[in-house]
């Protein structure tokens, strides 16, 4: 499959010269309609700790167990976990909406941290207490597209909360994802 689709990908890398992409604010007006997951993404390790709010996560494989979750090389905490190679994903439940302002914001690393609880699994990053599921994670390979690097993440180590509602983001605002919970 690798080789049939590099064997039709032109010499440009897949980008064609001579169509030209959509403008930006347009592709974020569109992508704006597409609902996701809400997650803060933690680091701790030689680099120091840091977290920040991300919506681009999604599973790549489960042979290994790979997420991918990208992050723009001009945040403020993109050199921590470029050194500290293990993160945590940490999906919020919704009433994680101003934690995910805090952690998506200007907000001081202390301060981001000190509005929840957290605890540790394998890597040694913040496992936010009460997430509705938390991947703790080695990072295995980093690509760079554009202004992001994409962090292919291995899950090391899991811990999943059945009693809580999730949390989309989508149309710029925060949703509420309501499951039938047993009582
Ligand atoms: N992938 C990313 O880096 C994302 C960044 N954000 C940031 O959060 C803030 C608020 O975002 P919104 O309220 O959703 O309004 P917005 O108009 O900035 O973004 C609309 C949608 O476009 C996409 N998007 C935004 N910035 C992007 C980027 N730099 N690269 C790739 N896709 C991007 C996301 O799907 C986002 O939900 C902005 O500063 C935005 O840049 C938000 C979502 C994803
Ligand atoms: C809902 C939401 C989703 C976001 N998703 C991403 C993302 O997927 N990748 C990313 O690099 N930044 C994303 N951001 C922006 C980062 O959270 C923000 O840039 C990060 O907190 C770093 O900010 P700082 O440079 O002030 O520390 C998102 C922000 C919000 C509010």
């Amino acid at each position: 499959m690798q080789s049939t689709l590099n064997a039709t990908l032109p010499a440009t890398n897949g980008v064609s010269t001579d169509i030209p992409a959509v403008e930006k604010q347009e592709f974020r007006d569109a992508m704006a309609h597409l609902g996701s997951a809400v997650n803060i993404i933690t680091t701790d390790g030689p680099g120091g700790q840091a977290g920040f709010t991300a919506s681009a996560v999604c599973s790549v494989t489960d042979t290994p167990p790979t997420l991918l979750v990208c992050l723009n090389r001009s945040a403020s905490v993109y050199p921590i976990f470029k050194e500290n190679q293990v993160l945590c994903v940490n999906t919020l439940a919704d009433c994680h909406e101003s934690l995910s302002n805090l952690f998506g914001g200007k907000t001081p690393m202390e301060q981001r941290f000190d509005a929840a609880e957290w605890t540790q699994l394998a890597t040694g990053s913040p496992i936010l207490s009460n997430a509705l599921v938390s991947f703790d994670c080695k990072v295995t390979q980093v690509t760079s597209v554009g202004t992001h690097d994409i962090l292919f993440c291995e899950a090391v180590a899991l811990r999943r909360n059945d009693e809580r509602h999730g949390l989309v983001y989508f149309d710029r605002r925060y949703h509420p994802l309501m499951r039938q919970l047993t009582c």
